[in-house]
């Protein structure tokens, strides 16, 4: 239904009934599949050109999910039983669409959120793209933690070689024979490093602070889920100290190998800064031989090359920026301080940061990865399926009612 509002003419200006979804990541897709299981009939706005796009456009050839999937499923549909227990990213997103046409989610592709602010005169968020402006009692922002990359301080612009950042990355097929500097040693400098190995290339991998390297797995289970069954009985500190005697029992003593661990434990560090621990799946057995080189942090870009703190000089063929991703939330939102802080990260911390004010609400910002979405996505098709139906029945009486 178009309204007339003052402002800009051209803008076509639309109230939609049901809530305005901004993403189709994992999180927007299972905000609005548990919506419609609910009744409730979402508008999806997405930028990219499908669902899941993170991993369809900006993931590599060999990436697997790190979790075991049932850490990893959506509500109200789990992964195919056929599946291996930690599914490739072309299974991830089979499951992704499969999920979406399950559930009669039909984003809007192509559809970037330029502004959305709330409207008091309105009642409700007024909602920016390009040449259109959708408005709506509610908005669910769905961008993720991980949509804009991180770039370091030190300019990279006077080396002459490629420079790309992970998301750009898809396989070391396209860097065979290069020495290749890894700026980054996250779970994605590590797998992409191991990459770069097994297609003949010899990665320089930085670490310039600490990080918990532990096994995937222990006694045949994976970590995660020993870390999440302990956490049942222990106290958080106590399960640290356990993973980090079992990860030193199997890995060695990482600190010898230029990868200083962390004061705070793992699990302690990721649930309080969002610090994800990596995971090995083999770099650690390259580093040990030598086929990936620790490096300490960089002191300067050179033409040719790189300057590290420790006075070394190396020369590369290329460089990988592994430096991380971050929110894009403070780039459209406007007033949305109530949930979000200036970086564009929830500010209460898991399992309360989902609900704003005037109707706001965030999927997938709680720095606990799927399991942390799904958790979202219910919390929130509830709470608004409540307002949904409570508005539909005083819609109903009123239309009943004999005055
Ligand atoms: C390489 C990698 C591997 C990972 N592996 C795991 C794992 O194994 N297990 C796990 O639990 N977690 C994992 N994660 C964490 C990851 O955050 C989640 O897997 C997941 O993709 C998050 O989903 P999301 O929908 O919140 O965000 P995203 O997947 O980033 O989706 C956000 C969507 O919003 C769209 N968007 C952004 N801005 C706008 C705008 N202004 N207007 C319209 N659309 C917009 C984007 O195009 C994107 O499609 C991984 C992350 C990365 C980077
Ligand atoms: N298989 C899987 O499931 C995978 C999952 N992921 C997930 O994706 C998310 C993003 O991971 P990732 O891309 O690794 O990003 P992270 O944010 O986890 O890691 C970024 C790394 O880059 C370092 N860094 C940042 N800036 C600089 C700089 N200027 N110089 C040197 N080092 C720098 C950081 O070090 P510092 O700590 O000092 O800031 C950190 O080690 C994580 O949640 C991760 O678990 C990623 C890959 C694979
Ligand atoms: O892959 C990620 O980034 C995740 O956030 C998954 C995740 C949530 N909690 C964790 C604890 C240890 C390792 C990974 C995760």
């Amino acid at each position: 239904m178009g309204y007339s509002a003052e402002g800009d003419p051209e803008l076509r200006r639309t109230w939609v009934s049901g809530p305005i979804v901004v993403g189709a990541g994992p999180s927007g897709v299972a905000v609005a599949a548990c919506l419609a299981d609910a009744g409730v009939s979402a508008t999806v706005l997405e930028k990219s050109d499908s669902v899941a796009s993170l991993w369809q456009h900006r993931t590599y050839d060999c990436l697997k999910l790190h979790l075991p999937k049932k850490f990893c499923e959506l509500p109200l549909m789990g992964f195919p039983n056929e599946f291996p227990k930690y599914p490739s990213k072309e299974q991830f997103v089979a499951y992704m669409e499969a999920y979406a046409a399950f559930f009669a989610i039909h984003p809007r592709f192509g559809t970037e959120v330029l502004n959305a602010e709330f409207d008091s005169a309105v009642g409700g968020w007024r909602v920016r793209t390009r040449g259109e402006e959708l408005v709506s009692r509610w908005l669910v922002v769905a961008t993720g933690e991980n949509v804009e990359p991180v770039m370091p301080e030190t300019s990279t612009a006077v080396f002459d070689g490629r420079v790309i950042h992970t998301r750009d990355y898809k396989s070391g097929a396209d860097f065979e024979g290069q020495k290749v500097l890894v700026v980054g040693c996250g779970n994605s400098g590590m797998e992409i490093s191991l990459d770069l190995c097994r297609h003949n290339a010899t990665p320089y991998m930085v670490v310039r602070n600490t990080v918990h390297v532990l096994p995937r797995e222990m006694f045949g289970l994976s970590t995660f889920g020993v870390a999440m069954f302990l956490q049942r009985w222990l106290p958080l500190r106590v399960v640290d100290r356990f993973l980090l005697a079992v990860a030193r029992q199997t890995l060695g003593d990482t600190d010898r190998l230029g990868l200083p661990r962390p004061k705070t434990g793992p699990i302690e560090l990721k649930n309080v800064t969002g610090k994800t621990p990596v995971l090995d799946v083999g770099a650690l057995a390259e580093i040990k031989s030598g086929n990936i080189k620790v490096m300490q942090g960089v002191k300067e870009i050179t033409r040719t090359g790189a300057k590290f703190v420790d006075g070394r000089e190396e020369q590369f063929d290329s460089i990988i920026l592994a430096t991380g991703y971050k929110s894009n939330v403070s780039s459209w939102l406007k007033g949305g301080g109530c949930l979000f802080t200036k970086e564009g990260m929830a500010k209460a911390p898991f399992p309360d940061g989902w609900k704003g004010e005037n109707g706001l609400y965030c999927v997938g910002f709680t720095k606990r990865g799927l399991l942390g979405t799904s958790s979202d996505a219910l919390s929130i098709a509830r709470d608004i399926s409540l307002q949904w139906k409570e508005i539909r029945r005083s819609h109903n009486l009123y239309r009943n009612s004999p005055l």
